[in-house]
């Protein structure tokens, strides 16, 4: 499905784009021949029943995993390759580092540093990987931690903060490296249930109120509606369908889709 994801383009180029990609862990096709773009500043939902490979493309797009064939582009640049004296040849360190800088992440563990306070972990990376004084990083951080609403807890270690916290402190760590992507894995899935409603409500806010391109997994439905400029349903590796969550969800044409829907209602 070329082009699937926003297909509008008056955004200008794709930020995301995946063409021909399949990935193979041993006898199992996970992706299979799979295309789509993701354009600046949309928000794309990526849903489907476990095991259809939705965790392997953001995977992919992190570097921990590579494709077995096609190739992958964040803003521009290939992932696996680099261009040198006008080749593509296999990318070096350096150049899979200053790609991955484009791209922030959001896992189900939040992975924070527990020996530090919540200022700390959301000023760690820009100091050290962005090269940004201690001063500047504070107050990025400090916006960033106003945002998802934990000012009274930034002088915390992560072990004195609920989980739906310590999620709200890596959703701002991830931002405070300006990333022109964010990749949201099953954010609350490991948070416990009257946890989940505070994290996605911090979420929607990012999403409407930042300029920030989105690819997020998710079971949560509601909120897949909510964000979402364009929802890709997914089984066996393939898009099944996308289209405006409104679409998606009102009337969605394949009966795959239909039964997803339902078994998750
Ligand atoms: N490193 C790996 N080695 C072997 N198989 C893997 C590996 N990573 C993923 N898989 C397999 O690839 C398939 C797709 O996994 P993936 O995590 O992408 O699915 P998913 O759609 O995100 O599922 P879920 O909704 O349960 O998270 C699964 O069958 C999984 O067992």
């Amino acid at each position: 499905m070329p082009g699937a994801g926003d297909g509008r383009r008056e955004d200008g180029p794709e930020l995301i784009r995946f063409q021909d990609v399949t990935k193979r862990f041993g006898e199992l096709t996970v992706l299979d021949d799979l295309c789509f773009s993701v354009y600046p500043r949309k928000h794309v939902t990526l849903i489907g029943p476990s095991g259809s490979g939705k965790t392997t493309i953001l995977r992919l797009l992190m570097t921990l995993v590579k494709p077995d064939e096609g190739t992958i582009t964040v803003d521009g640049e290939h992932l696996t390759h680099e261009e040198r004296h006008g080749k593509l040849v296999p990318a070096g360190e350096k150049h899979v580092r200053e790609v991955r800088k484009k791209i922030g992440m959001v896992f189900q563990q939040f992975n924070l540093f527990p020996n530090m306070k919540v200022l700390r972990n959301v000023t760690e990376a820009p100091v050290h990987v962005l090269g940004l004084s201690k001063d500047e990083a504070e107050a990025r951080a400090r916006d960033l931690i106003e945002l998802v609403g934990l000012t009274e807890h930034i002088d915390k270690y992560p072990t004195q903060l609920s989980g739906g916290q310590q999620q709200r402190v890596a959703i701002a760590r991830a931002l405070a490296m300006r990333p022109k992507v964010l990749l949201l894995d099953e954010v609350t899935s490991a948070l416990d249930p009257e946890l989940v409603a505070g994290v996605l409500d911090v979420l929607r806010d990012v999403a409407h109120s930042t300029e920030i391109t989105m690819l997020c997994v998710t079971h949560e439905m509601s909120f897949a509606r909510d964000i979402s400029d364009c929802v890709m349903m997914f089984d066996k590796g393939r898009i099944v369908e996308a289209a405006p969550p409104e679409q998606l969800f009102g009337d969605p044409r394949h009966q795959r889709t239909r039964d997803f829907l339902r078994s998750v209602q």
